[in-house]
């Protein structure tokens, strides 16, 4: 925001409340009210009117509050933030990064804990971008907001201030697109994002003791996915699982087997397990623990694939 003035944040208590998760915190005493704006609570108008301001040559930074409220501003994206730039012939683009944060783990009420990035991903026309670390997550951001393109931003809630991690004062890019190999390994590749990262990495070392050396691959864009880098994985290790929080079916757990098939069936030793959440909406507290893959389920599942 400092560099580029076009740059405006933009939502439901984003400014003098710094926003639920106190993400936008102090930007509105920086900035003021014309680059720090509270909206109304009305999502289609929120992404609506970024859209007007991207067209026009701004660089505007929604936050929709939880990624479970965007429905009524689903039209919105779908219907001109995606097809902006091809519907016009490349006249004008939407250099808008919507922000939401997403997933469950926080015992939060219903509409709060969803995972619909598969929804996003499925839009052509919109990066769908996941972080699973501090160091990720600015520089990512930072090559969102500088992308010519609308970029969907979501955030693992269960991961604000779970961790601390050193991350640079000054400017950087992590490029979207590009895959992390978290945990090299030669017995299994098991691919996930976001706040499931760790809990793969710690089945993961689990397993070790057992003898079965699994790589982790964090994808951090869900679209596009980086292929060549799944792909490689999966050359060396001819065994997979997918780990998300999202419901199985239709979920990008089926994206990436389809993929592995299509690009290296010959490599393949055994079906690609997928462990995620279940074909319910997502439950109330009670049952979260139960319904989020975590590392003994995670586990399971590895093993499954290692001893098919
Ligand atoms: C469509 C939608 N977007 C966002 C939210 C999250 N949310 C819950 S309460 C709230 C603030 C409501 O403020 P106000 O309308 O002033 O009512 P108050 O609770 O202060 O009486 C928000 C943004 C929601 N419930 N539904």
């Amino acid at each position: 925001m400092e560099r580029d003035d076009d740059v405006v944040v933009m939502g439901e208590d984003v400014g003098k409340n710094g926003g639920v998760f106190r993400a936008t915190e102090g930007l509105h005493d920086e900035f003021g009210d014309n680059r720090v704006v509270d909206t109304p609570l009305a999502e289609s108008g929120i992404i609506g009117t970024a859209i007007g301001m991207a067209a026009y040559g701004m660089r505007p930074v929604p936050e929709i509050q939880f990624l479970g409220f965007i429905y009524p501003g689903f039209d919105q994206v779908v219907s001109h933030a995606a097809r902006l730039r091809t519907r016009s012939r490349g006249q004008y683009t939407c250099p808008m990064v919507i922000r939401a944060p997403y997933g469950g783990g926080i015992r939060a009420p219903e509409h709060h804990s969803e995972s619909s990035e598969a929804m996003f991903a499925h839009q052509p026309g919109l990066k769908v971008v996941i972080p699973s670390t501090p160091y990720d997550t600015k520089g990512l951001l930072t090559s969102a907001i500088r992308s010519p393109d609308p970029v969907i931003f979501l955030e693992p809630k269960l991961i604000y201030r779970a961790f601390r991690e050193e991350v640079p004062t000054e400017s950087y890019e992590v490029p979207i697109g590009e895959a992390a190999v978290r945990r090299e390994g030669t017995d299994i590749s098991v691919y996930t994002w976001g706040a499931m990262t760790r809990p793969t990495l710690e089945a993961a070392e689990t397993l070790a003791d057992e003898g079965i050396d699994a790589e982790v691959v964090d994808l951090r864009t869900v679209s596009p996915l980086d292929e060549e880098t799944i792909v490689e994985s999966f050359e060396k290790t001819g065994r997979a699982a997918v780990v998300h929080e999202a419901p199985k079916t239709g979920g990008l757990g089926a994206e990436i087997a389809a993929t592995l098939q299509e690009e290296a069936l010959l490599y393949q030793e055994a079906p690609v397990e997928r462990i995620t959440g279940f074909d319910t909406p997502f439950p109330l507290y009670a049952l979260e623990d139960y319904y989020l893959p975590e590392p003994a389920r995670i586990e399971d599942g590895i093993r499954d694939a290692v001893e098919f």
